[in-house]
């Protein structure tokens, strides 16, 4: 069951104007997709960043995996170290790896006629619960007609926009990306949010805008009100500095980010929560060795997103499903961007959930009229990188992304 080609393709899918931290998401996000075929023209997926950095990498390597064993991903894992070489960072190298990682995983469960999860060592839960994910926004982009979800730049706009998540999938539990306004009209979104869905499990994630003395503000101001607190401020340091007055744990996909960053955190009590991505830490069955680590010394496990597509969603699911330590339900963009799926079914959440998809694999199968038609846009949009900032100037030239911003 060797490898006889992997086929790598960029593609570019429309984004709506989602405000973080760093500025504001452009109209067309990037991805990658492989298709990873063995011999006798079986295909396993794979998907992850569409920065070019990433897609030359995936060139680097494509020849050298070619003849393996699509079973040996240990072997492959270390075929891409050293290919990459000393000069590409772990993080970097993993980036690269994971994405391979899924495709052979996928293509040995449809050899096996089994899903994915069994790969993983079998399903501890039956579905996996996602969060609502909220974020300030603008009717539209710039010179564009406005998207179905209208503008959100208020408490009344974040709840509005809360509650049609809901309606159309049933979230249980919703997150706000914040570090976009002042922290004040942030705790009043999060009470509003409080005060109309109450007893949802409720977390805010400024991606670091915050200073150390505003962190502990909104700590304090939001005692009682969040599930967890993500982020509030940059590095572990500062982290440890909140947590060790804030009375919500504090949630981390940003200093805890490698099994290289877990000694410190845990050293200074730093974070009482791990977002998993299985993009950063180098596949799925990483992913499941980060729950060991978390279980190891106590932490709670919850999972990142970035936006992505179907092939992504399905690869979190089975780890999620596969991984007893990650219990809190799991971010996803992927309402933002659904109606652009590269898969021929595109999932649909059940009560903020999703069922284990149950076919061999992964459990998706390519749309391949949507995979040319999206890989055209990337072609013709001349992307290479994501670039919140520089879009946010074309609007705002005095923007400034320094963070802690407040
Ligand atoms: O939890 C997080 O840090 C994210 O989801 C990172 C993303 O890049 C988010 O900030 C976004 O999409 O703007
Ligand atoms: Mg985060």
């Amino acid at each position: 069951m060797k490898i006889s080609d992997l086929i790598i393709t960029p593609l570019a899918f429309a984004d709506p104007a989602l405000l973080n931290s760093t500025g504001v998401h452009e109209p067309l996000a990037l991805r990658t997709v492989v298709q990873l075929v063995v011999d006798g023209g079986l295909v396993g997926l794979g998907e992850g960043s569409g920065e070019r950095e990433v897609l030359d990498r995936l060139e680097l390597v494509r020849a050298a995996i070619i003849g393996q064993s699509v079973f040996d991903t240990s072997a492959i894992e270390l075929i891409v170290a050293a290919v990459l070489g000393p000069d590409v960072t772990p993080l970097q190298k993993r980036a690269v790896f994971s994405i391979i990682e899924v495709a052979c995983l996928d293509a040995q469960g449809k050899l096996l006629s089994v899903p994915v999860v069994d790969l993983l060592g079998g399903a501890v839960r039956s579905e996996v619960p996602y969060s609502g994910y909220l974020f300030y926004k603008w009717a539209g982009h710039p010179d564009a007609v406005a998207d179905g979800w209208g503008e959100a730049l208020d408490p009344a706009g974040i709840v509005d926009q809360a509650r049609r998540m809901i309606d159309l999938h049933g979230f249980r539990s919703l997150k706000l990306k914040g570090g976009v306004f002042p922290p004040d009209e942030e705790i009043a979104a999060m009470r509003a949010l409080a005060g109309a869905f109450p007893g949802m499990p409720l977390r805010i994630d400024p991606n670091g805008a915050w200073s150390v003395e505003t962190s502990k503000y909104v700590a304090r101001e939001l005692a009682g009100v969040l599930e967890y607190l993500e982020d509030p401020t940059l590095t572990t340091a500062a982290m440890a500095e909140v947590a060790a007055v804030a009375s919500m744990p504090l949630a981390t996909n940003m200093c805890v980010i490698s099994p290289e960053t877990v000694p410190e955190a845990v050293r200074l009590n730093a974070v009482q929560i791990v977002l998993s991505d299985h993009h950063y830490w180098g596949g799925l069955r990483h992913t499941r060795e980060l729950g060991a680590i978390c279980d190891t010394f106590g932490l709670g496990m919850s999972m990142h997103s970035n936006s992505h597509l179907g092939v992504s969603l399905a690869a979190m699911t089975h780890v999620a499903a596969a991984t007893p330590d990650l219990a809190y339900a799991c971010d996803t963009h992927y309402p933002w961007n659904s109606l652009d799926d590269v898969v021929t079914t595109p999932f649909e959440f059940v009560d903020g959930a999703l069922a284990v998809p149950a076919g061999p694999g992964l459990g998706v199968e390519l749309n391949e009229a949507k995979l040319a038609e999206l890989n055209r846009r990337y072609v013709e949009s001349g992307r290479t990188t994501r670039a919140d900032t520089a879009y946010m100037r074309l609007v705002d030239p005095a923007y400034d992304p320094t963070l802690p911003r407040f």
